[in-house]
This record gives C-alpha cells, structure tokens and sequence, in this order.
C-alpha cells in the first residue's frame, strides 16, 4: 500500500492547493501560537473552505488551551487533532475527535509503554526530540529505533527531505510520513519543487 503522507505547517493557500494537486492525503495546520508556522484561524478556515475533497485537515496544538482547540474544533473542523505536547489521554479523548498524538523519540522513549497510555488515539507521530523545539526542528532521529510490532498506525517524522524520505520509507515501513522543514523555502512557507519531489519519491518506493 502507498505509505500516506502529510504535509505540515501549511499557512498559504497556493501551498495548500499545490499539495492536494500532488496527491498528499493530509495538510496540518498549526494552531500553537508559540510555533512559526501558526496560523490564524480565519487564514486555515479560509484555505479548507478551497481545498478538493478526499484531503485530510490537521490541526496541530502543543499543550493549549481546552477553550481554544474546542473553538479550532468548531470553526476550522479538522479531520484530526493532533497533540505534540504533554497533554495526557484524559485531555485528548476530551474534545470527542479523531486525534494523533506525536511522540519526542528521546533516547529513552518506550514508543509501547506511551501508546498503551492513550488507547483512544488514532495513531502516533514519531518526532525527533530537538532541543527547545516540539515540532518542525528538520532533524532527524535514529530509526532503528522504531518498533515493528505496534498495532496502531505510526507515521515517521522529523527532519524527512525528498533526499532521505525513500531510505526512510525502506527502512522503517511506516503507515505514513509527516514533513515540515523538508519541504519549506523558509518557515511556513513551502518550496513546490521541493514538495513536488518529495511526493516523486513517496511514490516511487512505495508503489
Ligand atoms: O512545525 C512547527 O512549528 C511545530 C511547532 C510546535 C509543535 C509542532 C510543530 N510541528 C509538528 C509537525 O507535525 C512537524 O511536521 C514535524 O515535527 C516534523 O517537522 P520537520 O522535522 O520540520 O519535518
């Protein structure tokens, strides 16, 4: 099966528009205001209200404000939340949606021992753990590290480029990838040659 893949920290309507044209099965859309790729709420409803069908809408948070992803939640109405933070199970089954929980793979990260904490999440984002950042740090993590006998979805994150995205997809075989840094010219702002190999590639291994 074609591994899925998500394109993050979307902000621009043309980025959003020339993704679904290559086929991305999900854009994320950052609503954690300390991030460089935030983006206000008006701006993400605006880009979903164009966007074809069949393309999945992410919404991003980092421990926020229950009040605030519950209003995301009702305007934006995102396919999935996603929770890059310290938010535990309680929090995130609270908001009744789909969601993916990210998980930082530290050097003692028991990738098993945190998803048996949240049995309600539809799957599980595997980040680098960068220093001073939760998300979008373009680095990546070792993926040997990556456990072949999880049940649920995993989707590879954390510093993926149209460079290292096949070996990545051979080596680890996951559900889906997730790119940020990989695919931008700068923050929030992505790169259509860039992202137009990156799908080349997806596309090529995993045929
Ligand atoms: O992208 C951000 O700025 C961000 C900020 C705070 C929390 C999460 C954030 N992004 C999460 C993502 O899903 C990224 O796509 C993921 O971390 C991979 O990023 P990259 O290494 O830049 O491809």
């Amino acid at each position: 099966m074609r591994t899925r893949v998500k394109f993050c920290g979307i902000t621009r309507m043309n980025d959003a528009l020339e993704a679904a044209a290559l086929g991305v099965d999900a854009l994320g859309f950052v609503f954690t205001r300390e991030s460089k790729r935030y983006i206000a709420l008006e701006n993400a409803c605006v880009i979903r209200a164009a966007l074809p069908p069949f393309v999945a809408c992410v919404a991003l948070f980092m421990d926020d404000d229950a009040v605030w992803v519950a209003e995301v939640l009702k305007k934006f109405g995102p396919d999935y939340l996603q929770f890059h933070g310290n938010e535990d199970a309680g929090y995130c089954d609270s908001f009744a949606s789909p969601y993916l929980k990210a998980i930082a793979m530290g050097a003692a990260q028991n990738v098993a021992a945190f998803a048996a904490k949240y049995p309600g999440a539809g799957g599980f984002l595997l980040d680098s753990h960068a220093v001073g950042a939760a998300g979008g740090s373009g680095e990546t993590f070792d993926w040997t590290r990556v456990p072949r006998d999880i049940t649920r979805p995993l989707l590879l994150a954390g510093g993926l480029t149209p460079d290292n995205i096949a070996d990545a997809i051979r080596q680890v075989q996951p559900y889906g990838v997730d790119v940020s840094s990989g695919i931008e010219a700068a923050p929030g702002i992505k790169d259509s040659q860039k992202m137009r190999k990156f799908i080349e590639e997806v596309n090529r291994v995993s045929a």
